[in-house]
């Protein structure tokens, strides 16, 4: 597995290059293409076209990005700087909308900007990358904790379904419901994972079913209508997924076709899991109802994957990119910080109390 961690790598920053480079999550798994961002245009379109994906890597672009594009502003002054950094963030913003670590990594790099404004601007952007680098770090850690998390929820040899990807790649390292089968796997778990294709984008089949198998997990590749077969026949004993935004009562939005899974997994007395860092969880959102779900277009759901166009033209099509599973499905929540259980808010506030007193004791890790 460790192979897995190297070898395929969503996102990571070359300094001497001042770029962002990315697994082209588009050529997968057919092709391995790396693709080195250093405009602003580049990193936005590699978000919005999924060149790279997944909330926890998106975040991470966005503050590499955000490093590398700020780099190269010339501005001598703050407030010049500052407002290259802004329109910048507000571009970035734009890319896509539920995925709320993006614009979490965002207002953090404009903190670490703000925090330091009465330095030299050379000076401010070397704060911004670590600033960056932390928040990959950050995320890293996260992930593997969350697999600690999650693993004493489960047992050797269960069978695991999961939708869309929420793994390897959709993170720094390990994956966020992936990482209690990395790290079951370390320990002998023999994990037998169901994955659901996932249309219309496929994440499920292409990342998935790919890097489970470039680990050497026992994976099986069904269609998303086949979920409800291998549950009924008894080889699933856990649903696990990840998330893109988590509601302060606990709904949680992800990948579409997720809240199926949740009312499917209540019918069958299945364990439905939601594993995601903190930083998945939006403060200001008091219910899923608050959750922006971006809407794709219909190529998506007509055109992308066939030899030849397999709807009628000009056919209306539908294609959100998420749906909320309302929390009373939600069996527990996994983070970082530990396992939450309805009423989630009560532990998101605790959460959110340490991660306070924690930056409070540590200060900014980004000081010189
Ligand atoms: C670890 S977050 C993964 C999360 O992101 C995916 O969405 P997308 O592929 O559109 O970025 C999906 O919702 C996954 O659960």
């Amino acid at each position: 597995m460790g192979q897995l961690f190297t070898d395929l790598q969503a996102v990571r920053l070359d300094v001497e290059a001042n770029a962002v480079i990315i697994l082209d999550q588009t050529s997968l798994p057919g092709e391995k293409v790396y693709l080195s961002l250093s405009t602003k245009e580049a990193v936005w379109d590699a978000i919005h076209r999924l060149k790279v994906r997944g909330a926890p890597a998106i975040g991470i672009t966005a503050a590499y990005g955000i490093y590398v594009c700020c780099k190269s502003l010339r501005a001598r002054k703050f407030d010049d700087f500052y407002k290259g950094f802004v329109e910048i963030r507000d571009y970035f913003e734009s890319s896509r909308p539920t995925a709320v670590n993006l614009s979490a990594a965002l207002e953090r790099m404009e903190r670490c900007v703000l925090r330091n404004r009465e330095l030299p601007v050379s000076r401010i952007k070397r704060q911004m990358l670590r600033e960056a680098l932390a928040i990959r770090d950050e995320d890293a850690a996260s992930c593997h904790r969350i697999g600690v998390y999650a693993l004493s929820l489960l047992r050797p040899g269960m069978g695991i379904l999961t939708h869309c990807n929420a793994g390897h790649l959709a993170v720094s390292e390990y994956g966020t419901a992936l990482a209690p089968v990395y790290l079951g796997q370390q320990q002998g778990y023999n994990f037998k994972v169901y994955a659901d294709e996932t249309r219309p984008l496929l994440q499920g089949a292409r990342l998935t079913a790919y890097e489970l198998r470039y680990a050497g997990v026992d994976i099986t590749l069904i269609c998303d209508n086949m979920a409800s077969v291998v549950m009924r026949k008894g080889w699933v004993q856990a649903v696990i997924v990840g998330c893109d935004r988590i509601a302060m009562n606990g709904d949680t939005a992800n990948k579409v076709g997720t809240s199926g899974l949740a009312i499917m997994a209540r019918h069958y007395g299945i364990p439905f899991y939601v594993l995601g860092p903190t930083s998945t969880i939006d403060r200001r959102c008091p219910d899923g109802n608050a959750i922006v779900i971006e809407e794709r277009g219909s190529e998506e759901v007509t055109d992308m994957w066939y030899a030849r166009r397999m709807a009628p033209d000009d056919v209306k099509v539908y294609n959100p990119a998420f749906d909320v599973t309302p929390a009373n499905l939600i069996t527990a929540i996994v983070t970082e910080r530990g396992i939450a259980r309805a009423p989630y808010n009560e532990t998101f506030e605790r959460w959110f109390g340490e991660e306070e007193k924690d930056s409070a004791e540590t200060g900014s890790k980004t000081e010189e």
